[in-house]
């Protein structure tokens, strides 16, 4: 079997005494897409500087490509393709000189890659970056990502700043990248992209792994909606008390479920209580990762240490 291409074990990084990620632990295997799902601040930035080597860590062990980044961070750079979070360009420079000048660091001559993925994403490499919006910069630093084809891609919040058709665009780059047997780690908060792009996904939270798994896995596991009406107000507690299910919505006679687990004890609560109407909404994640939002411990576990 191939080796995991990531390997993060029980990495943990404080600043000045607050927790920033704490015994976080991943691996990606090679092909794979793999989505990092965390609500701002959750600690995605910090994992994948870590894996780059440009975060030091305070405990846990990291290899990629089998090499300690900590150690290696030239030979995982050339292997790997970063698009950071908040991208730093020359502002005088243009798209172009900024192409020019990565390329050439990286020794990198073929350039027919690099001009079809400007053609895609209609990258403006003429004018200074400071002239540029944001989703004209964002393609610039796409296509600084990708251009020599590496064998592993690092991408925080990449879409941000793209427009619908532009990130339609990239979702094929990012299944052509990986069918074409390369890594994608992809850091996002939006829960749609990561759905549509990831093969398995981890969702972050205050510095933890909150849960890691397929998108199938985790969509059959996701909360279902169901809906009730009755012909009277029903005492919502009823159903609140059920093991796996929360009331979401409470309007007089309607009630609002979320539900997880079982639905047969819901529905024998129903029937018993005369429901007139019954409405079921398919699972979706959206519904399941706000729950690993809101189960946020009050106060935060991350502080003090
Ligand atoms: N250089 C730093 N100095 C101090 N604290 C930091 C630093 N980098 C990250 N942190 C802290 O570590 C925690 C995790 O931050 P991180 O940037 O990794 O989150 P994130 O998930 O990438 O958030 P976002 O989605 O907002 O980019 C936060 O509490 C942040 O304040």
């Amino acid at each position: 079997m191939t080796p995991p291409v990531v390997v993060a074990e029980k990495i943990s990084r404080s600043f000045g005494g607050h927790l920033g990620i704490d015994q976080v632990s991943l691996e990606i295997a090679q092909g794979e897409v793999f989505g990092f799902l965390g609500p701002n601040g959750a600690g995605k930035s910090t994992t994948i500087r870590i894996l780059l080597g440009l975060y030091r860590r305070d405990a846990g062990r990291v290899e990629v490509f089998g090499l300690d980044p900590a150690r290696h961070a030239p030979e995982v750079h050339r292997l790997t393709g970063y698009l950071p979070g908040e991208l730093a360009l020359y502002s005088r420079l243009s798209g172009r000189q900024h192409l020019q000048r990565v390329a050439g660091a990286r020794g990198q001559t073929d350039t027919a890659y690099r001009d079809e993925l400007v053609e895609r994403f209609g990258v403006e490499l003429d004018r200074p970056v400071r002239t540029l919006s944001k989703g004209n910069r964002q393609k610039i630093g796409i296509v600084l990502a990708f251009m020599h084809r590496p064998d592993l891609l690092i991408l925080d919040e990449p879409t941000s700043g793209l427009d619908p058709l532009l990130q339609g665009e990239f979702a094929r780059l990012v299944r052509e990248t990986a069918d074409d047997g390369r890594t994608v780690f992809l850091s996002s908060h939006e829960l749609d992209e990561v759905q549509r792009l990831a093969d398995r996904v981890a969702i972050i939270r205050e510095g933890n792994i909150a849960v890691t798994d397929t998108v199938q896995a985790l969509r059959r596991a996701a909360p279902r909606t169901i809906e009730l009406r009755f012909d009277r107000s029903v005492d919502p507690a009823q159903f609140a008390a059920l093991e796996g299910v929360r009331v979401t919505n409470n309007d007089s006679d309607q009630l609002t479920l979320s539900v997880t687990g079982a639905v047969a004890p819901v529905l024998a609560l129903a029937a018993q209580l005369d429901a007139l109407d019954i409405s079921a909404r398919r699972a979706d994640l959206d519904e399941l990762f706000l729950t690993y939002y809101r189960d946020q411990p009050a106060g935060s576990a991350r502080h003090g240490c």
